[in-house]
């Protein structure tokens, strides 16, 4: 069996107008999603997913005989379990010429599913490299963060930017701008999370920002605002400027929400963490429920947030310098 992890991430800025072409920093943080992947004798896929439901559970499908997998949990979930290891199995059977072979699947993640914090990157990025590496390939990593891009770029519907995966496979903070995907120096930043303990669907918040952009100018103006706010940015990151870097996420958020990809929750966190005192915060991800980020050397935007109500949990992220991490 072969064992891999990688990390999740924010978006310090740039989210959705990176998948138009403008720029993005994401920086992976330390919440992992671990993959084992263990060859079979037969070309069936069985995907065990801890986290998917209370208890876990098991999918075991992909036989010629087989009917819909049979297991007792809702189609949704099961469409979660499948999509993205799916696509991701996909890639390793590509990569190997080893078009019929099967895989037991185990996943394991402390990221929360379809928050912002980039699970599905994780999942993807971890589950190639392990299923590669079981196959006796060890991929580059930019090899990797490629391959597991075109898993995302798939599943959700030929939509989807560079950004997470490439971060997920490389860690640390990174600039993405179309296929042009390079390191950035970060200071360590005091990143604060609040979780609305909800989720938003990817592929549908993305197209909703497509047609905004497709019906009025002035919404392909915004996202066009959020590259010039994501090249600011850069430069107040390079000079750890936290004051500046807050206001600038300050500003994406408000064009975030004008694009309507925030929600009330998120909404409220935001301004829980304003209100503490931090220097700014912002929705992270695709945004229609999940997490924000806010930025805070102190402990009042944590206690805020505790308090909020809608704000499900609430941490500290840590920057995370490793990437995709090879464990057996
Ligand atoms: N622990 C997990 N086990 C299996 N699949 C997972 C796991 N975590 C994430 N995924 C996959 O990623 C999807 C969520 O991705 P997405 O909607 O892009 O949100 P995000 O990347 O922000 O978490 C899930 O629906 C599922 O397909
Ligand atoms: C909205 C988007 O920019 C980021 C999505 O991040 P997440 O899957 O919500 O963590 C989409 C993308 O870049 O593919
Ligand atoms: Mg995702």
């Amino acid at each position: 069996m072969a064992v891999s992890s990688a990390p999740g991430k924010v978006y310090l800025f740039g989210e959705h107008a990176v998948v138009y072409g403008e720029p993005a920093v994401p920086c992976a943080i330390e919440v992992r999603a671990r993959v084992g992947v263990e060859r079979r004798t037969d070309s069936k896929l069985r995907i065990h997913a801890e986290d998917l439901s209370l208890d876990g559970f098991t999918v075991e499908y992909g036989g010629t005989a087989d009917g819909p997998p049979d297991v007792d949990v809702s189609e949704s979930l099961l469409t979660a379990a499948m999509g993205y290891v799916d696509g991701a199995i996909e890639q390793v059977r590509d990569v190997t010429g080893e078009e019929d072979v099967g895989f037991d699947v185990t996943i394991e993640s402390d990221i929360p599913l379809g928050a912002g914090l980039g699970s599905s990157a994780a999942v993807a990025v971890a589950a190639i490299d392990a299923g590669t590496r079981e196959l006796g390939t060890t991929l580059e990593v930019d090899e990797l963060a490629e391959r597991a891009y075109q898993t995302e770029y798939e599943v959700q519907g030929g939509q989807a930017s560079r950004a997470d995966t490439f971060c997920s496979a490389t860690g640390g903070a990174v600039r993405v701008e179309g296929d042009n995907c390079q390191s950035l120096e970060s200071p360590d930043l005091p990143l604060v999370i609040g979780f609305d303990g909800g989720a938003g669907d990817t592929g549908e918040l993305v197209a909703g920002v497509r047609s905004l952009r497709e019906e009025y100018e002035f919404a392909a103006d915004t996202v066009d605002a959020i590259g010039d706010i994501v090249r600011n940015g850069e430069t107040a990151l390079a000079a750890g400027d936290l004051e500046e870097l807050g206001r600038l996420m300050n500003f994406n958020h408000g064009l975030l929400s004008a694009l309507g990809v925030s929600s009330r929750s998120l909404d409220s966190m935001v301004w829980a963490a304003r209100d503490a005192g931090a220097a700014g915060a912002k929705l992270t991800g695709a945004g229609g429920g999940g997490c924000i980020v806010a930025l805070d050397p102190t402990d009042e935007t944590q206690t805020a947030l505790s308090y909020t109500p809608g704000c499900a949990d609430t941490f500290r992220a840590e920057l995370s310098e490793t990437g995709v991490e090879r464990l057996e």
